[in-house]
């Protein structure tokens, strides 16, 4: 059977949990996090909260062909609630895209290559002066297609909210603190809002 919300997100591990993959997935994992502080301390303005950022979520997703190709396309449109995204993309069906200035964009195959996201939290800790881009997957009618994404997050009773040091009296905080960001995902997401917004000031 098939049905369109099926395709979206199947966790494997779950289902699999003493898989030969998992050593694979948690070798991959390590080398992430690598990369992960690489990229927060790239964004030099956060450099004294990587700590902080230290959960990460493996999921898996799977798109089988799509009869609905409309339906999939407006159901996956979102932005992750993590702090960063690590995504490896399907090597052959390029079906990713991004928004940018309310235009949808290809996120072009990079053999080899693995594709970071700013996630929300990132966009609240740095006050906006990072924004966590709107995604969608436009699935392919006759490919079926796979992709991972390593979701990286601070942990679920940290507060996170704008840094004290990217406030200022000329800039003042444009998001509240919020404990536990990533539950406000499913409240706001079936009803097609962001969960941004639900933490902007
Ligand atoms: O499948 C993809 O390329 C993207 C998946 C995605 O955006 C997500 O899992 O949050
Ligand atoms: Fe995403």
């Amino acid at each position: 059977m098939h049905t369109c919300t099926h395709c979206l997100h199947a966790m494997l591990l779950k289902i699999h949990p003493k898989n030969i993959f998992r050593k694979t997935l948690e070798e991959y994992a390590q080398t992430v996090k690598i990369a992960h502080d690489e990229v927060v301390r790239a964004t030099a303005l956060l450099l004294m909260d990587t700590e902080r950022i230290r959960k990460l979520r493996p999921e898996f997703n799977y798109y089988p062909t799509c009869p609905d190709a409309d339906i999939v396309r407006q159901v996956s449109r979102h932005a992750d609630v993590s702090a960063v995204s690590f995504l490896l993309i399907d090597r052959e069906v390029e079906a990713l895209e991004v928004l940018k200035d309310d235009q949808w964009f290809k996120v072009p195959i990079i053999p080899h290559a693995i594709v970071v996201l700013v996630g929300d939290q990132i966009e609240m800790m740095s006050n906006g002066i990072l924004k966590s881009p709107e995604h969608r997957v436009k699935p392919d009618l006759e490919k079926e297609r796979i992709s991972m994404a390593l979701f990286c997050s601070p942990d679920l009773e940290k507060e996170v909210g704008p840094l004290k040091a990217l406030v200022t009296e000329d800039q003042p905080p444009f998001y509240t603190t919020a404990k536990s960001y990533i539950n406000l995902f499913e409240r706001h997401y079936t009803k097609g809002i962001r969960p941004i917004t639900a933490v902007k000031i």
